[in-house]
């Protein structure tokens, strides 16, 4: 095992190892490395946190290796650096766009470089964390899947929520994959508020290639397109769009925060989202199917279709559930 890297409650990350990786290329300082080649090696080692894999036992939810060794390799034998410190933070980088690798090592190894004395090896190792708030911002090389929890107490509240959803499947890089039947739901409030509506509400699962800050943006346009003032935490609103998660990533900053601070015990949030999405996992905490058998709050379902976007496959609007 490497050194630990920890998350940011502290805990250890595990770690995916993937050594002795071997091509010939042309890096180095002298003009008959670059003429000549020789063999490169590099080692990889992937921090991450793998519980949700291993849950679901699903490799969308982690990292092929087989993916980073391929691209570690290409980076062994493609455009020559004359430095190994490039070719491992080549490496790196290539390994860390895989959004669930929270930190990379990287040894670089050339045990025919051109020294005068007897050796072994030489090796050059890096290590490298995610730009994690550079996450937020980046967007992502394909299209990764997102979910958005929407939902409305003021107003003809089933009317907003439709005109809202067709507002978000109709913006570019934002695509609709699949939506939660509509629910009445009773209001949760901040203790000691004063009473409120029951609210409906609902779960958008789609796919896009905006950045998290650009789909948070958007949400707060059509949010304000249809009136929204925010007066009041947790106040009565005519339409509230949360982003709930976003390609599987874990981070924050003073105003976005993935995976939604609160999701993780929102019955208004996981039962739709449950029903959009049976195999469903929150990052960071587990099971969707698990976390909404424990969250609290009452949801009676409205049935009959309540939005009309084109799904490529056809799906649970409306349905008993
Ligand atoms: N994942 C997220 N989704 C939506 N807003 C977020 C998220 N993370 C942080 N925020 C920030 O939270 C701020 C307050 O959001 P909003 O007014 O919708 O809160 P709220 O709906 O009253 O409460 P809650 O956040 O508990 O749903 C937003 O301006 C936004 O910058
Ligand atoms: N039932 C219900 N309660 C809420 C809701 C909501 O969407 N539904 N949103 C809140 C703040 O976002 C606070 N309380």
């Amino acid at each position: 095992m490497r050194p630990p890297v920890h998350d940011d409650a502290g805990a250890v990350l595990d770690q995916v190892e993937v050594t002795g990786l071997r091509a010939f290329g042309r890096h180095g300082v002298f003009p008959e490395e670059r003429r000549e080649g020789q063999t490169f090696l590099a080692d990889v080692v992937l921090h991450l946190d793998s519980r949700e894999a291993a849950g679901s036992d699903d490799l969308a939810a982690t990292v092929s290796y087989a993916d980073v060794a391929e691209e570690a390799v290409a980076v062994l034998a493609g455009e020559p650096a004359d430095l190994l410190e490039t070719v491992a933070a080549r490496i790196a980088e290539r390994a860390l766009r895989h959004r669930a690798v929270r930190a990379v090592d990287v040894s670089v190894h050339k045990p025919e470089a051109p020294l005068t004395v007897p050796f072994t090896d030489v090796t050059v190792s890096v290590r490298r964390h995610q730009d994690r708030a550079g996450v937020l911002d980046a967007r992502p090389p394909a299209p990764v899947e997102f979910v958005v929890a929407v939902g409305a107490n003021l107003g003809d509240a089933a009317t907003t929520l439709r005109r809202a959803t067709a507002e978000l499947a109709n913006h570019l890089g934002v695509e609709l994959t699949a939506l939660s039947p509509l629910a009445r739901t009773a209001p949760v409030l901040a203790p000691g508020a004063a009473p409120q509506p029951d609210y409906l509400n609902a779960v958008l699962v789609g796919r896009t290639t905006l950045s998290p800050r650009e789909l948070l943006g958007l949400c707060h346009a059509v949010e304000a397109a249809h009136g929204r003032q925010r007066l009041e935490r947790w106040g009565a609103r005519t339409l509230d769009l949360d982003v709930i998660s976003v390609g599987g990533i874990v981070a924050a900053d003073d105003h976005l925060e993935l995976p939604h601070p609160r999701a993780h015990e929102r019955a208004f949030v996981l039962r739709p989202w449950l029903a959009a999405q049976p195999d469903a996992t929150l990052p960071g905490h587990g099971r969707v199917a698990d976390l909404a058998a424990d969250a609290d709050g009452e949801l009676e379902w409205v049935a009959g279709p309540w939005a009309d976007v084109g799904l490529p496959a056809d799906t649970g609007t409306g349905e008993d559930h």
